[in-house]
């Protein structure tokens, strides 16, 4: 139980709204008070840099002053790290204005986190009353492609003469069928027209799929919003969850998909209570099925119209800094119009600093955050942003070159390590004997236990009325007797209601090392991964929690990744920019502002998508504080061109920065051109094509 939060005094309203500017007061103070009379849903359009976390921060805690129950407030983040960040930001803002003592308990959230963790959360309460068996487990996105294709194989599409899409390619057309609501044949139509010939195979594979599910007892991403929406859909169900809250919040409303957004508007169709936070400017998802028409129509999807606050005072950049973004922004289609504007003088211009290759443009990055480090700023307060996690392939050569060390976000996750995913997939295989994948991953584990005896156990499983009971009547082929065994022990321990999480990973794990020895040559590396997950592993209530939030919102490196430093230590940020979102800078380095990248060559079919890679660079610009640089190389490795290119080409700077916007930009050439320098002209045509020769030789 949390202590109740004291009523405020005039003092401590004054001190509390101190710190807002009057268009973020207005957001906080909403329906709030003396304005309790106003029911109208909030919309918060919150330019780049202009304190939405801060203002929903205070919104927050200025409902729960104001007596709001926290028990009773839905609050819907983009990521774990962002909901509990809110948590502690809500409670900074109350100990503050409330002058409550350190030790004194803060309010917390429990109904805060991503949608498909609070949908998670909703199946789980809700399971007995739609048909589901509580006990599910959730597959990722991984998983959900290795069903999906055995479903493919089983009934004989990855035999067709034309070649079907796969499994990859079949997950992600599903999942755009569900997020967007949009009929199969559209979506092959717009996003996937070189697989509209199989329509009528890939809905009897989907079909399929679900059944897979169902029978395994698993759901997938997707699910967790289908199935809410579902549950949303049934008018008893909606009004008891939607009177469990008295508050809806959402941020990053940009990035939510239709299913999204339908589930917001059923759980509050009058909009009371509601409030989103957002900017169309930044919305960046739309390849996860995200549609910026969600905050566009907001204003008039609910029975009364909704109030819209904007945010236009940006405390983050520089004017210089501001003013390029702006440019960049200006050119889109349509959005919902604001000025942001800043405070903040600087005598220094965004640069478009082109160099003439991509090896060149490491050496300047690197370069420039040893200067800017030499200048007072630390590593940690650079970062350097890119389209394509490979694209920063040639600075992470260069950086360990020079022992700079360095952080990357976006690129192999740590869940995907293979070791990462045994041991989760015997805590799953654990949670839900009906889960197959799980099953198949941990029996080939077994020394002397193929594909073809994990198929054969895990058949007698599904067809057996209690799945675990089978498992330890199974009989294995006599090499793997001893290691079987073994395993069996494992997992009826694991089973045991009396053993408390998390000593069940602690078994895990003593079963799992000696595997990982077996397996791996570079087992030592990979067990750091398996610590962490021992070490995560005490944050979380049970092996269901762990299980879940886990899968849902991963950690974001592994140690697989050279020279992860300690943390207290300083280290340069790398970063895709999808995962620099929300996130600033002092100094933000731009990789391959060019076109083929960004935009990027795979997204330049649809004016929606160019449209897209437009905000794409203008969330890389916003993320700077004091400096920006846009890189610009003159040659650049392409994905995709005709027959007989040598992949690389010459580039363009990209076409969002058109020549009226270039006197935003300080424009740098490196190295300055030099007489008879190499890299002062574009070099010859070459005489001979040796890396053509030697694809040719294999023909
Ligand atoms: N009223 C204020 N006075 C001074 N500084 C502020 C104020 N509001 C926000 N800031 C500062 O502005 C910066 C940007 O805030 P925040 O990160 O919340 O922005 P944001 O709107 O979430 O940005 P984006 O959408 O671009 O990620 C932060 O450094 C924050 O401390």
């Amino acid at each position: 139980m949390t202590d109740p939060v004291p009523a405020p005094t005039a003092d401590t309203s004054r001190n509390f709204f101190h710190d807002l500017n009057a268009q973020q007061l207005a957001a906080v103070q909403h329906g709030v008070g003396e304005q309790a009379g106003d029911t109208r849903p909030l919309l918060v359009i919150a330019g780049a840099g202009s304190g939405k976390t801060n203002t929903l921060a205070y919104r927050v805690a200025n409902l729960i002053r104001s007596g709001a129950d926290p028990q009773r407030m839905m609050l819907l983040t983009f990521s774990r790290r962002a909901a509990q960040e809110m948590e502690q930001r809500v409670g900074g803002v109350l100990q503050k204005a409330l002058g409550l003592a350190p030790t004194q308990s803060l309010p917390s959230l429990p109904w805060s986190g991503t949608f498909h963790s609070i949908g998670a959360r909703i199946l789980r309460e809700y399971a007995a009353r739609i048909g589901l068996d509580e006990a599910f487990t959730i597959h990722d996105r991984g998983d959900a492609e290795d069903l999906m294709g055995m479903v493919r194989h089983d009934i004989g599409l990855s035999e067709t003469k034309n070649r079907f899409p796969l499994k990859g390619t079949c997950v992600g057309i599903y999942s755009r069928v569900l997020n967007t609501r949009e009929p199969l044949h559209k979506v092959l139509q717009t996003v996937y027209p070189w697989c509209a010939q199989w329509e009528a195979e890939l809905k009897r594979l989907f079909g399929g799929y679900v059944e897979a599910k169902q029978q395994q007892n698993v759901v997938d991403y997707d699910d967790l919003l289908l199935f809410w929406a579902e549950i949303m859909a049934e008018p008893a169900l909606a009004q008891e969850i939607g009177e469990r809250f008295d508050h809806l919040l959402v941020d990053e409303y940009q990035d939510t998909n239709r299913l999204q957004s339908e589930i917001i508007l059923s759980m509050k169709p009058t909009g009371q209570g509601v409030t989103v936070v957002g900017d169309d400017a930044q919305s960046i998802y739309s390849f996860r099925g995200a549609t910026v028409r969600n905050i566009l129509d907001f204003p008039h999807q609910f029975a009364q119209p909704a109030r819209i606050v904007t945010l236009e005072r940006n405390y983050r950049s520089t004017q210089p800094i501001l003013a390029a973004s702006n440019a960049v922004i200006e050119q889109a289609r349509e959005r919902h119009a604001k000025n942001l504007w800043t405070e903040k003088p600087s005598a220094h211009r965004a640069q478009l600093v082109l160099v003439p290759d991509e090896a060149m443009q490491a050496r300047w990055v690197a370069d420039q955050v040893l200067q800017q480090r030499e200048a007072g700023s630390t590593l940690k307060s650079q970062a350097v942003l890119f389209r394509t996690s490979t694209h920063s392939a040639a600075l992470e050569l260069e950086l360990a070159r020079r022992s700079i060390p360095f952080v990357k976000f976006g690129g192999l996750k740590f869940l995907e390590a293979a070791h990462v995913k045994d041991v989760m997939a015997v805590l799953r295989f654990a949670q839900n004997p009906r889960g197959r994948m799980a099953g198949f991953r941990v029996t080939q584990l077994i020394a002397g236990i193929g594909q073809a005896t994990a198929t054969r156990l895990l058949d007698a499983m599904a067809q057996a009325a209690d799945p675990a009971t089978a498992l330890q009547a199974f009989e294995p082929p006599a090499q793997a007797r001893g290691e079987w065994s073994q395993f069996v022990t494992l997992y009826a321990q694991l089973r045991d209601p009396a053993v408390a999480w998390p000593a069940d990973l602690e078994l895990a794990k003593a079963w799992y090392l000696p595997q990982l020895e077996r397996i791996h040559d570079d087992a030592h590396v990979r067990k750091l991964d398996v610590d962490q997950l021992v070490r995560l592993a005490a944050g979380y209530g049970s092996r269901e929690r762990f299980l879940t939030e886990l899968t849902l919102d991963p950690p974001q490196s592994t140690s697989d990744q050279s020279g992860i430093p300690h943390l207290d230590e300083d280290y340069l940020i790398l970063s895709t920019i999808h995962s620099a979102k929300g996130q600033e800078w002092k100094c933000v380095h731009v990789l391959n502002v060019v076109d083929g990248c960004i935009p990027s060559d795979m997204a330049t079919g649809t004016s929606d998508e160019i449209e897209e890679e437009r905000r794409l660079l203008y969330v890389a610009m916003t993320r700077a504080k004091d400096h920006l640089y846009l890189l610009v190389p003159h040659r650049f490795y392409v994905t995709q061109q005709g027959a007989g290119g040598d992949r690389h080409m010459y580039a363009a700077r990209t076409r969002f920065i058109t020549d009226g916007t270039l006197a935003n930009f300080e424009q740098v050439t490196w190295p300055q051109a030099q007489e008879g320098s190499p890299t002062s002209a574009r070099p010859a045509t070459p005489v001979l094509q040796v890396r053509d020769r030697a694809r040719a030789a294999w023909r």
